[in-house]
């Protein structure tokens, strides 16, 4: 392990109810509350953890799921590092409302890059099998058509692959800066006309 430790933000969208705040207290806290109240705005905790070796402070943004909340939850869009769209395997809507979180989150944000930002998905409440509504094939295809996306089937309940899901989204982001930091260093040129293969110094 060496280095400073990197500071990431992820930002949970989804339908209201499909878990996100449980996601985010579970994760952070160990805890979980069958009587949860719905998010007013945002609310954010941090966790430290380590990931191949690298120190990273993960800054989890939780949203309002709600639609009556949107103009207080776009504001927290920008600097996100990564998006967790998330829905509940138990309710087809919050399944077919991902392609309208994404939009959601591509027009506030304004990231540089659309086409390389990192998504990972979460189907939620996978405890609820017998009530289930959308299978992990269609679930699967979804995130294969819309950018190869990871996806984790969770349980904020029963605490299954919460942390994994997480832990995704950093190597998500490491993996994204890796290519750019390799496109850079592929890229540049000295004025020589040769290619060097060093970081500094590309503008
Ligand atoms: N069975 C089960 N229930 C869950 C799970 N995750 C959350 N819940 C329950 O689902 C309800 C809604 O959870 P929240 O975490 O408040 O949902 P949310 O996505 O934050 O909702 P908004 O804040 O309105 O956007 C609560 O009653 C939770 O206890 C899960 O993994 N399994
Ligand atoms: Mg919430």
């Amino acid at each position: 392990m060496s280095g400073k430790s990197l500071l990431l933000k992820v930002i949970l969208l989804g339908d209201g109810g499909v878990g996100k705040s449980s996601l985010m207290n579970r994760y952070v806290t160990d805890r979980f509350d069958s009587q949860s109240f719905h998010t007013i705005g945002v609310e954010f905790l941090n966790r430290d953890l380590e990931v191949d070796g690298r120190l990273v402070t993960l800054q989890i943004w939780d949203t309002a799921g709600q639609e009556r909340f949107k103009s207080l939850r776009t504001p927290f869009y920008r600097g996100a590092d990564c998006c967790l769209l998330t829905f509940a395997v138990d309710d087809l809507q919050s399944f077919q409302n991902l392609g309208c979180w994404k939009k959601e989150f591509m027009y506030y944000s304004d990231v540089r890059d659309p086409e390389r930002f990192p998504f990972v998905v979460l189907g939620n409440k996978v405890d609820k099998e017998q009530e289930r509504e959308v299978g992990a094939d269609e679930a699967r295809a979804w995130c294969e058509e819309n950018g190869c996306y990871p996806y984790f089937e969770t349980s904020a309940k029963d605490d299954t692959n919460v942390g994994s899901a997480f832990e995704a989204a950093v190597r998500e982001v490491i993996k994204g800066e890796d290519q750019i930091d390799h496109s850079l260093l592929s890229s540049t040129i000295d004025l020589h006309g040769n290619r060097k293969a060093t970081r500094s110094g590309c503008c």
